[in-house]
């Protein structure tokens, strides 16, 4: 039995769509790609968590100090004003389990991580008390105020309680996840199997890195600014490689794509002029819908579910217009999260904030316009943004030289300098 294509959620036809009508139409038709495999914590990073991990320990498991210095029972405290002085009658290092009791009027000397014998509940750190030998005996001297009951003391199940969820289920797994995971003492986890991605390139006019470029041509830059993006994702990539504009290896290359990718990604000949022979092509594949999304730049965009080989679910096609950066913004703004939704993955926009534009920018409503910024911090120590220079969709070179999209919304009119405007943070702050 073949995979059915249901109605379509999608505009079909050429609908022009604003960039949150077409986000909106990708995350509603989208359905999360089904299996999971147990992997080693140790390579688990960028995967996406399938089961909630649940805590079988406390951590801390003991009660234990926070600095190294001397543990004491708060009853001991010196009064206002006042000082007292605790002899030492023992010294704990972490991993040791004390296991005696503590006579009033006396402290032990103890090290961060060691557990806290039972009855003391506050260590002074060292620094801030006075220890000295008298008659063979350590005494220390602490007085008032330099410590609060019960503090500087680490209390068992603080960190995560035994029994409690840790890590959700469709959590993104960063470092941060691997080492709590790794406290709980669970080396292995249950993941979201990895989405396969077959990648390809379009246009008679590209050639490959390593070989000549005829006149007329270019290097195929796409498919290397997008197998970058997508390895950032954590997804495998099947790299299809170039493919003429010729229906015929068209066909067979989506047909492959088709039968071992659960997403196909192409860019170039999604515009008017290029697409005639895709559009009869993917009606015979699937339901591939072909906008024209009012967005610069990426304006042309192709998106839909395409029939899978017999029994299994279906591919879903993302066909990128062929200029470098407005293929690049459409991957930005409308693939990478999908990806991570078909991975199973919790949302996970680009992290977005607002801030001052340095650059004047002409723009009219009706479309939403992406420009290449960089945002730094600026004199006043707020953060501000501006343009790289030259914004045509061909050029690369200001999209290396930015660390962030400035979004100007589809109703925005033109920003003066100095205006606060949105920006997609897409790499980092340096
Ligand atoms: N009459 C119209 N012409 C165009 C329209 C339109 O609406 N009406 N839209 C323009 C917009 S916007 C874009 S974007 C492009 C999209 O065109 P295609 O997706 O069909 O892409 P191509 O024509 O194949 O290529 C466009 C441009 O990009 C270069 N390219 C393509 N692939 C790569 C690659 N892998 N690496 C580097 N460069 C690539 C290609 O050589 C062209 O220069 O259409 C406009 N035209
Ligand atoms: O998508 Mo096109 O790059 O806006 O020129
Ligand atoms: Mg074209």
């Amino acid at each position: 039995m073949t995979a059915a294509l249901g109605p379509s959620p999608l505009i079909t036809g050429d609908a022009h769509l604003s960039v949150d009508q077409a986000r909106a139409a990708i995350a509603a038709a989208l359905v999360p790609v089904t299996g999971d495999e147990t992997v080693a914590l140790h390579q688990a990073l960028g995967r996406v968590l399938a089961e909630p991990v649940i805590s079988p320990i406390n951590v801390p498991a003991h009660d234990n100090s926070a600095m190294d210095g001397y543990a004491f029972a708060s009853t001991d405290l010196p009064p206002v004003g006042g000082e007292v002085k605790l002899q030492v009658v023992a010294t704990l290092h972490a991993g040791a389990v004390p296991d005696f009791q503590v006579p009033s009027g006396t402290c032990v000397r103890i090290m961060t991580g060691a557990v806290m014998p039972a009855g003391l509940d506050t260590v002074v750190p060292q620094e801030l008390c006075r220890a000295e030998n008298r008659d063979g005996h350590v005494v220390v001297t602490l007085s008032a105020g330099v410590v609060q009951p019960g503090e500087n003391r680490r209390h068992a199940g603080e960190d995560l309680a035994r029994g409690k969820p840790a890590v959700p289920a469709g959590r993104l797994l960063r470092p941060a996840e691997l080492g709590l995971i790794a406290s709980l003492g669970i080396g292995t986890v249950t993941v979201r199997r990895r989405l396969r991605v077959a990648l390809f390139s379009t246009g008679n006019e590209l050639r490959d890195l390593g070989q000549p470029l005829d006149p007329g041509c270019i290097y195929d830059s796409n498919r290397h600014t997008l197998t970058g993006a997508l390895s950032r994702l954590g997804v495998e990539v099947l790299d299809l490689g170039l493919v003429r504009d010729d229906p015929d290896a068209l066909a067979a290359t989506l047909e492959r794509a088709i039968a071992e990718a659960d997403v196909v990604l192409t860019s170039g000949g999604v515009s008017v002029g290029d697409a005639d022979h895709t559009r009869a092509l993917l009606a015979r594949l699937g339901r591939v819908d072909f906008w024209k999304v009012a967005m610069r730049p990426g304006r042309p965009f192709a998106f839909g579910p395409l029939t899978a080989p017999d029994g299994q679910p279906l591919r879903w096609l993302f066909a990128l217009p062929g200029n470098p950066v407005a293929s690049l913004v459409t991957f930005y703004a409308f693939v990478r999260e999908a990806l991570l939704q078909l991975g199973g993955a919790d949302a996970q926009p680009l992290p977005t904030l607002r801030v001052r534009c340095e650059t004047a920018i002409r723009k009219r409503p009706g479309r939403t316009e992406f420009q290449r910024g960089i945002v730094a911090r600026a004199a006043d120590g707020g953060w501000s943004v501006r343009l790289t220079g030259a914004q045509g969709a061909g050029i690369l070179r200001s999209m290396s030289e930015a660390n962030a999209l400035v979004v100007l919304g589809h109703e925005q009119a033109s920003v003066a300098a100095g205006e606060t405007v949105e920006v997609w943070l897409f790499d980092g702050l340096v």
